[in-house]
């Protein structure tokens, strides 16, 4: 569908990305659409990433390639619109926050329960194995991407560090050896152009009997990513991308290693946040990126506290340093749905599980179903105007760096 933006109105800001900022909108032209997510790329912001736009077209052709084959964890395209200044973008509102910001909310020690974690990483595994079968390796699967519906089901978001692989090696993926280094100049360009930026906390909370109310500053900030600043077309070999993408904690051994990498990265991340969802923090965390990675490399996943049958191997088996061994290299989704972890679930009946661990609450119910009546348009706000505020306030700063941002929309 084609967004006008004469007609788009803005209720409030959802979060800022590395990529743009979101706003919970909606359509004055179809009164009858719920309100959606809308992400905006400020073609001519001066902070924005480089790639911002090549990457912002590629989430919207992942999303629209979506529309065409969906499915229940993974958003798809509501309709774009782009202008001189801006590229825009709708997608389905997740009003009760993401995986991130619930299980800070838990209390007293900020785990899942076995069953919780199960379901989620049931979901989780259903959406990467619709990701993979229509060849697209998600790359960025991290507790922030996992957005929560009101019906307490999850969607997985942000496209824009995926990549196609050729279907024909999805499964059963080649073995490829592991210690397979690209030719040493390309290695060195590549470390090189990497670069790390941390975005800001995400901004989502909870409440609910079993949550509580969180302190912005005790937010666990997004974790820090690292992109690419460029992908050379001889990095990919259409098998393996040789890109160095994802989120520090997450980022796989052989990404880190430069060895090139497949569909068995979201296996490894998956590793990762089953790890931190249990356990409270990720595996092999350091004090700077370079410990982070070398923990990554050479440490084990140490399995303190009260001992979780299945989920400790689940997480080791998925936590393998070699991804020709790892669980899902060989057999994909089906592999990993195979671990005795998931017995008893009934992989096809997950969308119509009607009480999914945490409901979204009666406050956040109602946000994702505000309709366009006449009090909403008066709260409501143009996303162009917003930009227009914005680079006036960054004018200023520069200008009066003790200025103080009075954008509040
Ligand atoms: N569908 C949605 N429903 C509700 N909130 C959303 C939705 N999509 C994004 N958000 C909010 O907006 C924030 C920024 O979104 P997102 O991470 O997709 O942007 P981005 O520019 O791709 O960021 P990055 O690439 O740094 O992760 C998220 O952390 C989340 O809080």
């Amino acid at each position: 569908m084609e967004l006008d933006l004469n007609n788009l109105a803005a209720f409030r800001v959802l979060g800022r990305g590395a990529m743009g900022t979101v706003f919970l909108a909606a359509d004055l032209s179809s009164p009858s659409l719920p309100p959606f997510a809308l992400k905006v790329v400020d073609k001519h912001d001066p902070s924005a990433k480089p790639d911002a736009d090549r990457r912002a077209r590629w989430e919207i052709y992942v999303l629209s390639r979506l529309l065409n084959d969906p499915h229940p964890f993974l958003p798809s395209l509501i309709g774009s619109v782009e202008s001189p200044d801006f590229l825009a973008w709708a997608i389905p509102f997740c009003p009760a926050g993401d995986l991130n910001s619930l299980r800070h909310s838990l209390s007293p020690d900020s785990v899942f329960s076995a069953a919780a974690i199960r379901f989620y990483l049931s979901e989780i595994i259903s959406a990467l194995s619709h990701l993979h079968s229509i060849g697209i390796v998600y790359r960025d699967l991290k507790p922030e991407n996992v957005l929560l519906q009101s019906s307490g089901h999850i969607i997985l978001t942000d496209f824009d560090l995926s990549r196609y692989l050729h279907p024909r090696f999805i499964f059963p993926l080649p073995l490829l050896p592991s210690h397979s280094p690209p030719p040493r100049h390309n290695r060195r360009r590549r470390r090189n152009l990497t670069r790390i930026f941390f975005s800001i906390p995400a901004a989502s909370s909870t409440s609910s009997p079993e949550r509580s109310a969180l302190p912005d500053q005790l937010k666990k900030a997004k974790s820090a990513r690292v992109s690419p600043v460029s992908r050379p077309r001889t990095s990919f070999s259409g098998e393996r991308s040789y890109s160095f993408v994802g989120t520090q904690e997450y980022v796989s051994p052989e990404v880190v290693r430069g060895d090139g990498h497949n569909f068995a990265v979201d296996w490894w991340a998956l590793g990762i946040l089953t790890y931190e969802m249990a356990y409270g923090r990720t595996p092999f965390r350091g004090r700077s990126r370079k410990e982070t990675f070398r923990n990554v490399l050479t440490k084990q996943p140490e399995f303190v506290g009260k001992h979780r049958s299945g989920l400790t191997d689940l997480i080791s088996r998925l936590l393998s340093k070699d991804p020709t061994r790892r669980l899902g290299y060989v057999g994909g989704a089906e592999e990993v749905k195979a671990h005795p972890f998931f017995n008893g679930v009934k992989w096809e009946l997950l969308a119509d599980v009607g009480r999914p661990p945490f409901l979204a609450t009666a406050e956040e119910m109602e946000e994702g179903e505000v309709r366009l009546n006449a009090s909403d348009r008066t709260a409501s706000f143009d996303v162009r105007d917003y930009f227009k505020k914005v680079r006036q306030e960054q004018a200023a700063a520069v200008k009066s760096p003790s200025s103080v941002s009075l954008t509040e929309f």
